[in-house]
């Protein structure tokens, strides 16, 4: 199988992934790393060599206190305490070197692992911001979310404290090891004979655990899904009293995620009395046989304590090691994720040598174009159009006929399959995004407000709008008195999605920053089918000053928009049915012509 099926996003909910694909998938994020940690490679370097100084010194204790015992205790009996002196001021130097390197690697490890999270969060926002719409009516937003979340925090956990626990244990363990050899390797062997039951303990542990942990990951990110999806939803939620039944599926997600910590304590509540097990019979065996022997003379006393204290120790980092492997497979997977939506392109590259734009005219074409989101699915077959400057075309059509999609690719959210579309004879593919914008601008049905205040909402249009030219463009679409009536004026916080100005007010609010844009081109998603009938008027007057003097597309749910409308398009199945000036289109026999009729009559 080719590994290309693993590109980008594609392999994440795959759990049939081939040997090839999954190595492709981890040299992706092992790359991503690299690229993260390039940046502070001196740094990372020096902080671990202080990290293996300071676990020496950290390990010296031990070692120091038996030599202590065994030569000062000796020395001292023959009134030299020289030697005593010497180990108790060596002690002291490796104590407090040790404290100081901890405090310093500490810092320096947190400082690194922010860095790389920084980066990482930023350029996942940066690059997912920049993808397509494609990307974005494909992915849903709960993904994107659990990646700057949860997925972050996998790997902030791994930084944070994962690799500090890894190097910190394998370094600690395998130097007490060491230092037991050398001190006593009889003891060392007792040591060695203790790694067998830790092995299996640790085995039984890691396989238990990484199922657990991966349950409680899926639990988790279950609950936040189902958050965001409730409180985005809210609406549908109240309208049609979904709340008892979000309150059972909540309740079950709740159990479920109960149920897994629960499991998971209880794991630990074996593991960790375990190791202790393990650790109190290795100490009570080197004990017992170092006794023996310090009784025979065959080991100095000193040297027994120091194999004790360093076997006590020995199994201090080990549930921290065991717990690295969770933390890395679960950092591993996240990164994985990451790296999928950064492979990511967007499906509507900027050109590499832009066409220069300047004061377009508005002149939009169609080209021989056909479109479809999935191939086999021809949305637009075989589409030509013509829209000369200035024109405002109204486009009509049943649910799912192509209005919509006829307007993203006159935005360029989309580029055509097949075919090109053109601004004042230049393909749009050759515009930079920056013209584009500003000689396109779509206002979409939801007229989405971002929380900031309402002269912050319609400056969007410019954002070097002086505070005159945004008052003027509110003057110009009607919005202006309702403004002036809010709070705070101008100055008001709208909330998020504007949960304090109505749904009129809030389409106004967008109008009045489509006309501080002033493109060229207007796109509308007929906007006005939730608002009532006074402020429906209110937009209509509105509609009439923004629409004039650009080319407009407007895609009209309700006929009455039609009337300000110079040519209509009747649309059916991806074309057009029907084209021409409304009044010619009523006075006619065909589709328009009934829709009008019934439209009337409904009036009536
Ligand atoms: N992102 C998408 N991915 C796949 N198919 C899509 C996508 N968006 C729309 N479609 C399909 O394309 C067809 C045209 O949809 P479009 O939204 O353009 O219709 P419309 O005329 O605007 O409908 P409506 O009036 O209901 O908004 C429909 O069959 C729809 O299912």
């Amino acid at each position: 199988m080719s590994t290309a099926t693993v590109t980008g996003v594609t392999g994440e909910d795959r759990s049939d992934l081939s040997k090839e694909e999954s190595r492709r998938i981890r040299q992706r994020s092992l790359r991503l790393l690299g690229s993260l940690i390039a940046p502070m490679r001196g740094r990372v370097i020096v902080t671990l060599i202080v990290v293996v100084i300071s676990t020496v010194l950290q390990v010296a204790g031990p070692a120091l206190i038996g030599i202590g015992v065994d030569q000062g205790l000796a020395a001292l009996r023959s009134h030299d305490w020289a030697p005593l002196a010497w180990t108790a001021v060596t002690y002291l130097v490796a104590g407090v070197g040790g404290a100081l390197s901890i405090s310093w690697y500490t810092v320096s490890s947190a400082q690194i692992s922010q860095a790389i999270l920084i980066e990482l969060r930023t350029r996942t926002f940066l690059h997912t911001q920049r993808l397509s719409l494609e990307f974005h009516e494909s992915y849903t937003s709960g993904r994107i979310i659990s990646r700057q979340t949860s997925d972050l925090d996998s790997i902030r956990e791994l930084l944070d404290s994962g690799i500090n626990q890894l190097v910190q244990g394998v370094l600690y363990s395998g130097f007490i090891a060491i230092a037991i050899f050398t001190v006593d390797w009889v003891s060392g062997v007792v040591l060695l004979c203790s790694l067998v039951p830790l092995y299996f303990l640790i085995r039984w542990f890691q396989k238990r655990s990484q199922k657990l942990f991966r349950i409680q990951r899926v639990a988790s990110a279950k609950l936040i899904v189902h958050f965001v999806e409730t409180m985005t939803g809210i609406r549908a939620v109240k309208a049609f009293r979904k709340e008892k039944r979000n309150e059972r599926e909540f309740g079950g997600l709740v159990e479920d995620y109960r149920k897994v910590n629960a499991d998971t304590i209880q794991l630990f509540g074996i593991f960790d009395p375990g190791l202790v097990m393990i650790g109190n019979i290795t100490v009570a065996v080197a004990l017992l046989i170092g006794g023996f022997r310090v009784a025979s003379g065959s080991l100095a006393i000193g040297s027994l304590l120091a194999v004790l204290l360093y076997a006590r120790r020995f199994f201090d980092p080990m549930e921290e090691m065991a717990m690295f492997y969770n933390s890395y497979q679960s950092a591993a997977a996240a990164l994985e994720k990451i790296s999928g939506v950064l492979e990511e392109q967007p499906s509507v590259p900027e050109p590499a040598n832009p066409t220069k734009l300047d004061g377009a005219h508005g002149h939009v074409r169609f080209d021989n174009v056909s479109f479809h989101y999935k191939p086999g699915r021809d949305v637009l077959p075989q589409f030509d159009l013509d829209i000369p400057a200035g024109q405002t075309i109204a486009l009509v059509g049943s649910t799912g006929a192509g209005k919509s999609t006829l307007a993203k690719l006159v935005s360029r959210f989309y580029d055509p399959s097949v075919g090109s579309i053109t601004l004042d004879g230049i393909d749009l593919r050759s515009l930079s995004s920056e013209d584009l914008r500003r000689a396109v601008v779509m206002v979409t049905q939801e007229a989405y407000l971002f929380s900031g205040s309402v002269a912050d909402n319609i400056a969007l249009g410019k954002p070097d709008a002086t505070m005159d030219e945004i008052r003027r463009a509110a003057e110009a679409v009607g919005a202006h008195e309702f403004i002036a009536s809010l709070p705070d004026g101008y100055d008001t916080d709208v909330n998020k999605r504007g949960g304090r100005v109505s749904a009129g007010q809030r389409q106004l609010i967008s109008f009045a920053r489509a006309f501080l844009a002033n493109p060229a081109v207007l796109i509308l998603d007929e906007a006005t089918s939730s608002l009532d009938i006074p402020s429906e008027r209110l937009v209509q007057q509105a509609l009439q000053t923004l629409l004039a003097d650009r080319t407009a597309v407007i895609i009209a749910h309700r006929l009455s928009t039609v009337a300000i409308a110079d040519r209509v398009l009747v649309m059916e199945h991806g074309r057009i049915v029907e084209d021409g000036a409304p009044a010619e289109l009523i006075g006619g026999t065909g589709r328009f012509a009934q829709l009008h009729a019934a439209w009337r009559d409904s009036l009536v």
